[in-house]
């Protein structure tokens, strides 16, 4: 089946699937729907012959009227009624095609796919197919199956009153279909073409009213060159959009003027036919409505053909996002407490096959119940490793192993309650303070105090309690009121807090991983934050990412990732004595410490002011 095919098929049984009743009462409709414009005709030809012809009979001209005001009062109730079901119908597959989306999406395991430009574009376009092309295809194939209905029955009407006349109409007919054809290709190409243009030009919209950015655009007068780039793309697709009109311009004049002569043609015959008497008056008001309703069937059939087309090529993208498989297959084995380690064993890695190794042979073991630190210059693939640890990837070679399993053979959703995280780019939710932190673990959204201890460890408590509604303050602007009341906006450091607090939600976690957890908080808070830390991970495994060697020093053991591989690993005292990579790093930092302690003594003895050099004490005792 190619895939229009499928595509076609797959969204009928989508349709019926979502409303079943519906779909079968609006089949009925569109029958009906389809044989009254010629019943009505038809009757309206027996009421004129029945009135004007040989044999005048009342009593016929009477039962035909009446046929005529019924069939009239049936075509305004089946409009009216199908209207209402197709907008049932519309409402329904909307809401199941976006569940079905969007309950794919989740069951995509990694990130890689939503990492590809490509997948990006699609998901874009089958966002979009989910919203409209189920409606659109569904109107489009009613309006296809009652107008070929009707030009079955208009057809069969002609034939019955002047026969020669159906083949002229119906060589007529194909350079029409054929040209609207090309132009549904065209409509369904520029769709494609859209897509990415789009989603940069929402892009350049989002980073001009994002309020996070608003002062970078603001200091750095970049709102100009981000505004042109916007009005760019729109007016890209502007120059797209005018020459796709003008295409379909110039075919409609073209199968607007054909209509037109073949109405004239219609006439034409219809007036000969009546003067030499070879059809009744009743039959003449038959073959004019006849044509008028063959051209406008056939023009819906035309039309309808086209839309339905182009709608079955945007749900293609729809049904290609629900017929991705996950870039990282689930497993199906259960993870258990973790009681041995976690190992990476010969691990390579690279994001796509045209960039470069991120890691070239990486082999580590994380012991249960150890703290491991994990250092490295940046760009040396730290955040890179904690992804594959999670499995948001999986490595192009080597095993990834949870107490000596392969974690591609473990079931995804268990592998990841087990592990706990706090990402270098963590997320700023548009949610309350309360669900911020419930995000770690959604089922504790109405444990108010599983979400206050997490906060207290965190050392949020304090902050979030003195917000204006406490934790039920919003921490966005985008879902506020107008006046932003019960709205609050939080310090890099208290989002870092809240981060943290996120993490610690998940007390049953084996492993904790720990990406930068400490970069936005002021000295204080790390030292305080630091001491917890480490009671927090007495006993449990945990993964420390940190540029502050300081905070690594009591890690059982360090390891150094350089060109793609651990360099070098130790505790923190043997790689100092071994004068490596670590030692160098260490040595760097240090000095800017003791420099920075050196300046204040001087700055102090200067100033007659004493007591600093709390910077100076922290790296010899470091050292
Ligand atoms: N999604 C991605 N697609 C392609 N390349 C990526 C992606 N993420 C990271 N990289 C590249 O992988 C390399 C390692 O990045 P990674 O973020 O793991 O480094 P890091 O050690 O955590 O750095 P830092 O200390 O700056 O946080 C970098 O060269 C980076 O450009």
């Amino acid at each position: 089946m190619t895939p229009a095919r499928h595509g076609l098929v797959a969204t009928t049984a989508m349709i019926v699937r979502s409303a079943p009743l519906p779909v079968a009462a609006l089949t009925l409709c569109t029958v009906l729907a389809g044989f009254l414009p010629v019943s009505i005709a038809w009757s309206l030809k027996v009421v004129l012959d029945s009135v004007t012809g040989t044999a005048r009979s009342g009593h016929t001209a009477a039962l035909a009227a009446i046929g005529l005001a019924g069939g009239g009062i049936a075509m305004v109730v089946t409009r009216e009624f199908a209207g209402y079901l197709s907008n049932t119908i519309r409402r329904r597959v909307r809401l199941d095609a976006n569940a079905a989306l969007y309950r794919h999406l989740a069951t995509i395991g990694g990130i890689g796919l939503f990492e590809d430009p490509g997948f990006q574009n699609s998901l874009r376009m089958a966002g979009d197919a989910a919203d409209t092309a189920p409606s659109r295809f569904l109107s489009s194939a009613v309006s296809l199956v009652q107008g070929a209905l009707q030009i079955t029955g208009w057809l069969v009407a002609l034939l019955a009153v002047w026969p020669p006349i159906v083949p002229i109409l119906v060589v007529a007919l194909v350079p029409a279909i054929l040209a609207q054809r090309s132009l549904a290709r065209h409509q369904a190409g520029f769709a494609a073409q859209q897509a990415p243009r789009t989603r940069r030009q929402v892009g350049y919209r989002m980073l001009m009213a994002d309020p996070a950015v608003a002062k970078e655009i603001r200091l750095f007068g970049v709102g100009r060159f981000l505004r042109d780039r916007m009005l760019g793309e729109i007016r890209a697709a502007n120059t797209q959009e005018t020459a796709l009109d003008r295409r379909m311009m110039r075919v409609r004049v073209v199968l607007g003027t054909l209509d037109a002569v073949a109405t004239v043609i219609a006439i034409g015959i219809a007036t000969r036919l009546a003067l030499t008497g070879a059809v009744s008056v009743g039959g003449v008001s038959l073959f004019l409505g006849a044509v008028a309703g063959l051209q406008g069937a056939a023009i819906a059939v035309i039309d309808s053909a086209g839309s339905g087309y182009a709608a079955s090529l945007l749900l293609r993208s729809l049904h290609d996002v629900l017929a991705r498989p996950s870039d990282v297959p689930d497993g199906t084995r259960s993870t258990p407490r973790l009681a041995r380690s976690v190992e990476l064993r010969d691990v390579w890695f690279r994001y796509r096959d045209d960039l470069p190794w991120v890691l070239r042979g990486v082999s580590l073991t994380v012991p249960a119940g150890a703290t491991v630190g994990l250092v490295g210059v940046n760009g040396a693939g730290k955040s890179t490793l904690v992804k594959l640890l999670c499995r948001l990837h999986d490595p192009q070679h080597g095993q990834i192993l949870w107490d000596g399993v392969d974690v591609r053979d473990l079931e995804l959703s268990g592998l990841r309650d087990r592990i706990s995280a706090v990402f270098q780019d963590f997320v700023r939710y548009d949610l309350t303070a309360t669900e911020n932190i419930a995000v770690g673990d959604i089922a504790a959204l109405d444990d108010p105090a599983r979400i206050r201890r997490a906060a207290e460890l965190a050392d949020a408590h304090t902050d979030l309690a003195a917000l204006p509604a406490g934790y039920r303050t919003l921490l966005s602007r985008i879902f506020a009121a107008e006046d932003g009341s019960g709205t609050a906006t939080l310090s890099g450091g208290q989002w870092q807090r809240v981060a943290l607090a996120r993490a610690f939600l998940r007390g049953s976690a084996d492993l904790l991983i720990l990406d930068e957890p400490t970069a936005g908080l002021d000295a204080e808070a790390e030292h305080d934050l630091h001491v917890r830390l480490r009671e927090l991970r007495a006993g449990r495994t945990s993964l420390l990412i940190s540029h502050r060697m300081s905070s690594q020093r009591e890690a059982d053991v360090i390891l150094v990732l350089e060109n793609g591989t651990v360099a070098e690993q130790g505790r923190h005292a043997e790689l100092v004595a071994s004068g490596g990579a670590y030692a160098r790093l260490f040595d760097l930092q240090s000095r800017g410490y003791r420099d920075a302690g050196a300046d204040r003594v001087s700055a102090a003895g200067a100033t007659g002011v004493s007591g600093a050099g709390g910077g100076e004490g922290h790296v010899n005792s470091a050292t």
